[in-house]
């Protein structure tokens, strides 16, 4: 008679993060270290989100993975390291409805197939890798059972795709860079929640959905073999930035908030110009984009002051 199947699911959704004080460039490339902390603000889930579901059946014969209905390999080290942690911590699992018992040692043996859909575009600078890999990751924690707690999982998603680690959290998230050489301290943790500053309103203005020609990856290492500016911006400007930032965010203000994330996102497209070679993350919408914030903050009897924060805004 043949085996008794089955299959156990697990759905998440994860919104993607915007940085306000950037992470640019790694110590550790393997490992995902960065040169610097960060601090980002997590969207609202009901904008744009990865969901990811993740299954596991004795009935599959490998790991595969489906992003958005199109099949990937799952070969590539980010993905690896990601399953391989969370492997390591796996738990066992009992649903006596159903009657399956999944022991710690069984993870092991059995195969993984998960489906991922981003609503907003991939790989277009609109951090997709970041809630792709924090969602991933906090979908087989739940699948597996792993008892770690969303800092600790941010330390896996990280080497999924550094900005990931902060999009374990909602609210405003720091990724501490850490000292440890095997990236045990390089983690995330929560600043405030998404209560704390509720009247705060982002807008995402895509001016190009095409994916961008330089990869994030790629980019930020030209920028770390190249950049002096980065060499700077990493020692003596974020430090003084980061400690800045969470006072503006502790205390709601906007003033200072704006000009902190207007000039690092200034400075983070001034450090990849400043790699050779030259990376061009804007365009003239983009340009005209923060002409209009500068214009409006600077006339008089403004109601409110903006901020702008420019990823990759991007056009051939
Ligand atoms: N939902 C997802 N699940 C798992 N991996 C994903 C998901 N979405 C994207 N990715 C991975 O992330 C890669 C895109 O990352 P990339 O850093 O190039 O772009 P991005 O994250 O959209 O933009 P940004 O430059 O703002 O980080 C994809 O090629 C894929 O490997
Ligand atoms: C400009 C950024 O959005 C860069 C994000 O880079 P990624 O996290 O996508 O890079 P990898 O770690 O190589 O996957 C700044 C930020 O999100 O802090």
């Amino acid at each position: 008679m043949a085996e008794k199947t089955w299959v156990r699911m697990v759905t998440a959704q994860t919104p993607t993060n915007i940085a306000v004080i950037k992470y640019w460039g790694k110590r550790d490339e393997t490992l995902i270290l960065p040169v610097n902390d960060s601090i980002s603000v997590t969207l609202d889930p009901a904008h744009l989100c990865t969901t990811t579901t993740v299954a596991v059946s004795p009935s599959f014969d490998q790991d595969r993975m489906w992003l958005n209905g199109k099949e990937i390999s799952l070969s590539g080290g980010r993905y690896q390291n990601c399953l391989r942690e969370i492997r390591a911590r796996a738990c066992e699992v009992e649903d006596k409805e159903k009657g399956i018992k999944i022991a710690k040692k069984d993870w092991e043996k059995l195969h993984l197939h998960v489906a991922s859909y981003n609503n907003f575009p991939t790989a277009a600078g609109l951090a997709s890798s970041a809630a792709g890999f924090a969602c991933l990751v906090f979908a087989l924690a739940k699948l597996m059972n792993a008892k770690e707690d969303n800092s600790e999982l941010s330390a896996i998603a990280r080497q999924g795709s550094g900005s990931a680690c902060r999009s374990l959290f909602g609210g405003f998230v720091k990724w501490i860079m850490g000292k440890a050489e095997d990236g045990s301290d390089s983690l995330a943790v929560q600043l405030v929640d998404e209560k704390h500053w509720d009247e705060l309103v982002i807008i995402i203005a895509v001016v190009s959905s095409r994916q961008k020609e330089t990869s994030s990856t790629t980019g930020m290492r030209d920028s770390v073999e190249t950049s002096l500016l980065l060499q700077h911006r990493a020692k003596e400007v974020v430090p003084k930035r980061i400690k800045q930032m969470e006072e503006a965010i502790k205390n709601r203000d906007f003033g200072s908030f704006a000009q902190l994330s207007c000039a690092d996102s200034n400075q983070f497209h001034a450090v990849c110009l400043d790699t050779c070679p030259p990376i061009f993350y804007m365009n003239g919408t983009s340009h005209r984009i923060i002409s209009c914030v500068e214009k409006w903050n600077c006339s008089e009897g403004t109601p409110q002051p903006l901020s702008f924060v420019v990823d990759f805004l991007c056009e051939k």
